[in-house]
């Protein structure tokens, strides 16, 4: 069984409050959520491999550490999780990135894809993928549904904040994946919102409502 880990890192936990307020304008939320997505880069890549190196310091050849684990690629579900890339690659610049663009009816609350552009060998590659919202978990798993078709195997999902509902849906469809979010919410609302929440994370990161 995969990981669930919840981020609870005071930094984290004080920008999630930032972005949660309804004051939160776009060029704020913007900001912060790439900055929340980079401390969940770094917690995230705690169990990243490393192997032993030899380096010449100028005043002794040594072994040291270097990454040795698959090449990542990060991997936003459009639109929401594109305000998430830049703060990864900010820590893992040699990342590359996939996109996978989804948008979930809003009437029968069903994810339909309409876009997958991913780089080649998913199958050696570790995938990040991110988007801030794990509502009904509609999305998210018919994201890792895609990244699997295309050969992936090594599979990470990291959202801002996560209903209990799509947790669960998420761990049963896909159990061998690792799950992180920054906050696991109370519950749905009739509208599949996220409730507290932070209301439609998409439209708040491009200032389209
Ligand atoms: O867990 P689910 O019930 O599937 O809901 C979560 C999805 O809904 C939102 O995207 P949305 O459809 O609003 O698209 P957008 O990012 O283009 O706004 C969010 O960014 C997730 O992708
Ligand atoms: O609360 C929610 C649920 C789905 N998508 C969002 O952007 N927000
Ligand atoms: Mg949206």
């Amino acid at each position: 069984m995969g990981k669930f880990e919840i981020l609870n890192h005071p930094l984290i936990q004080h920008k999630l409050t930032i972005i949660r307020n309804e004051e939160c304008g776009t060029r704020e939320f913007r900001q912060v959520v790439n900055e929340i997505a980079e401390l969940m880069a770094y917690e995230v890549s705690r169990d990243m491999p490393l192997e032993d190196v030899e380096v010449k310091t100028p005043v002794e050849t040594t072994t040291a550490k270097q990454l040795a684990g698959k090449k990542v690629v990060v991997v936003p579900i459009l639109r929401a999780g594109l305000g998430m890339v830049d703060g990864i690659l900010e820590l893992i610049p040699a990342a590359k990135v996939g996109h996978i663009g989804m948008y979930r009816d809003e009437e029968t609350l069903q994810p339909h894809e309409y876009f997958v552009k991913m780089p080649d060998d998913l199958g050696n590659r570790e995938m990040i993928i991110v988007d801030p919202m794990l509502a009904t978990g509609g999305s998210a798993i018919m994201a890792v549904d895609a990244l699997k078709k295309r050969g992936a195997q090594a599979i990470k999902f990291v959202c801002l904040v996560a209903a209990p509902e799509g947790v669960k849906a998420l761990r049963e469809a896909h159990p061998d994946i690792d799950v992180y979010a920054a906050a696991l919410d109370d519950h749905l609302n009739e509208d599949g919102y996220i409730v507290p929440g932070l209301g439609d994370a998409g439209d708040r990161l491009f200032g389209t409502k």
